[in-house]
């Protein structure tokens, strides 16, 4: 049986290329771009005086409907056009193996036919440096093409692409947009591009340009970033991956970024512009810069829209990711004030990192400031001051004991914050000495003055009254000296006595068999019931101790609970409100006379 080569239809296609592969018409233009480029390197490669020229013309320049675009570069013999141009897939970018030649921008063998997206008709008339007459080729849409001798030989070695736009891609073609795709894509290429009378490529990489001095480079990469992204940066990171041939610029953003929201980059390669929403080219957390980078080396999707997900990207995300780590580490030593403003906008996202990487976990133990019982300082001031330090997990614990806790000689540090309990928690690994532990606020207690025993023997009636007040409510008291003085009461609660107010509420509403369970439990943890810790050093507390008649001890214990536990922020139970209720009206039905016309 004899054997049979597939047919193709193009329609279908470029069909599938316009719905599927390309974004949009216009990268039509890119790769007519593309092709110049890449003849142009090819024919510089036997001959590097030859010219490097690409030039579009819009239809307002050519003046007879059609888009030209004229490149000075390698052109093909009769032979490699009825090889190359009349077979989808064929690319002559490739080596006798197969693999891309990295010199050059294409190596799929299916960018020209993107002109069929917006044209019916494509024709390439060129003339090889190789020699032999000049040749045309003219491909339709529907998948014919022909090859002839041109009818004028060419005057110059190179290839003319001639597009006639189909009617309903027109907008495609005007000379304003034209221009502006070929600035888009091509104005950092490294050759002489021009479309009509406007030149499209000039200085090259911004990066690259020289300057006669440091700062009016940064001048100029401020005034670049200012056009492209619309932001003066805060700093101008250099990038320079050799692996995959990457330089560039971070440029870091002067207001806080969203950290949920990654960052995209402008990434050229090959100085072609791929995109300028890349996401993948630096790690996750670095949110606070934007890119553009130009790499040689990377590759792009069919599409040539993104990135290429390979090994040599992951190498270069993690080597952008430690430059720029390498960066902020280098800004605490040579500026520190510079640090100090990159925290102040970025500082979630520092400790993002820092909860992972050791070198940002010990920036954030020396630059950055945290909530503290001494007042906003970095943990590294702050631990120097209070060996013995604690920290909070929650805001509000925080609030209620920061001068407490001070005033006993225990610093504290709010790590209420997002990350910020998890970064603490990891100080030890940096070095034992920077540790910190949470906070039982059950251990305050016993920092606290015990009273001398005499008074503790005076005072046994009244504490005995007092813990009858409370024991309905699951609290016992004590009496201490204390600072502040200004304080009466303080209600603690240690995590065991936490742990044992759920159990009690959640036997509550258990049934039987569990409740007895859970009862057995509790003798052991009665111990840790919450307290109210009067202080014998505020004056009112102390002359509440004097009380004697039992019903005035009760409601002015409850109020002192009542009090501490709104002072304290705790939440309010319905018998806490309860007893509440009840001290303040009792208190003021003792405090008011009584009204002689209610006997009567
Ligand atoms: N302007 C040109 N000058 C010289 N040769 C060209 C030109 N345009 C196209 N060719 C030749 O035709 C071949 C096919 O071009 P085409 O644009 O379809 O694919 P490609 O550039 O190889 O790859 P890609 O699909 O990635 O663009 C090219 O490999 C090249 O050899």
């Amino acid at each position: 049986m004899a054997e049979r080569a597939f047919q193709v239809d193009l329609r279908g296609v470029v069909d599938l290329l316009s719905r599927h592969l390309y974004s949009s018409p216009r990268v039509y233009l890119r790769e007519l771009l593309q092709n110049g480029v890449d003849a142009v390197t090819a024919r510089r490669a036997g001959d590097p005086a030859a010219p490097a020229e690409v030039r579009v013309e819009a239809p307002e320049h050519t003046r007879d409907g059609t888009l030209r675009v004229h490149d000075s570069g390698v052109g093909l013999t009769e032979e490699q056009v009825h090889e190359l141009l009349a077979t989808i897939g064929r690319s002559g970018k490739r080596d006798e193996l197969g693999y891309a030649r990295h010199e050059f921008l294409g190596q799929f063998g299916i960018g020209l036919l993107s002109g069929f997206l917006v044209a019916d008709e494509i024709e390439v008339l060129t003339r090889s440096a190789e020699g032999g007459p000049s040749v045309r080729w003219v491909g339709y849409a529907d998948g014919r093409y022909r090859v002839e001798r041109a009818g004028r030989e060419r005057d110059e070695i190179g290839t003319t692409v001639t597009l006639r736009p189909r009617p309903d891609a027109e907008e495609w073609f005007g000379a304003r947009t034209v221009t502006e795709l070929a600035r888009h894509y091509g104005s950092l290429l490294p050759v002489t591009l021009t479309v009509g009378p406007t030149p499209i490529t000039g200085q090259g990489p911004p990066w690259a340009g020289a300057h006669p001095t440091p700062a009016r480079r940064r001048a100029a990469l401020d005034g670049y970033c200012r056009e492209l992204f619309g932001f003066t940066p805060l700093d101008v990171i250099d990038l320079d991956v050799p692996e995959a041939g990457l330089r560039g610029v971070a440029f870091v953003l002067p207001t806080p970024a969203n950290p949920t929201v990654r960052a995209t980059h402008r990434v050229y390669l090959k100085r072609m512009l791929l995109a300028d929403n890349v996401a993948d080219l630096l790690p996750d957390w670095a949110f606070f810069v934007r890119c553009v980078v130009d790499a040689d080396e990377l590759r792009p999707t069919a599409s040539r829209e993104s990135l290429y997900e390979d090994d040599l990207l992951g190498h270069v995300r993690d080597t952008l990711g430690d430059r720029l780590r390498d960066w902020l580490v280098g800004l605490a030593e040579t500026d520190p004030a510079a640090l100090r403003e990159f925290l102040r906008l970025h500082n979630v996202g520092v400790k993002a990192l820092a909860v992972h990487d050791d070198a940002m976990l010990e920036l954030v133990h020396r630059w950055l400031e945290f909530e503290t019982s001494s007042g906003a300082m970095t943990l590294a001031e702050f631990g120097r001051r209070h060996p013995e330090a604690r920290y909070t997990r929650d805001v509000d614990e925080f609030r209620r004991l920061s001068a407490v806790s001070a005033a006993q000689g225990v610093g504290l540090v709010n790590g209420g914050y997002v990350y910020d309990a998890d970064i603490i928690a990891r100080l030890g690994d940096l070095d034992s000495a920077a540790a910190l532990r949470p906070l039982d606020p059950g251990e305050l207690t016993t920092r606290f003055g015990v009273l001398d025993s005499e008074t503790e023997l005076r005072l046994r009636g009244f504490l005995r009254a007092a813990e009858s007040a409370l024991d309905r409510l699951g609290c016992t008291v004590v009496l201490r000296r204390y600072a502040p003085a200004s304080l009466p009461a303080l209600y603690l609660t240690s995590r065991a006595a936490e742990h044992h107010a759920e159990l009690a509420e959640s036997r509550a509403e258990a049934d039987p068999l569990w409740a007895d369970v859970l009862g057995a439990l509790e003798p052991a943890l009665a111990a840790d019931r919450p307290r109210l810790v009067l202080n014998h050093t505020n004056p009112l507390t102390r002359r509440v101790t004097t009380l004697t008649d039992p019903h005035l001890v009760e409601l002015a214990v409850q109020a002192l609970y009542g009090q501490a536990l709104l002072h304290g922020r705790h939440p309010l139970r319905p018998a806490d409100t309860a007893a509440l209720n009840r001290s303040f009206l009792g208190l003021l039905d003792w405090a008011t006379p009584t009204d002689p016309e209610e006997g009567a």
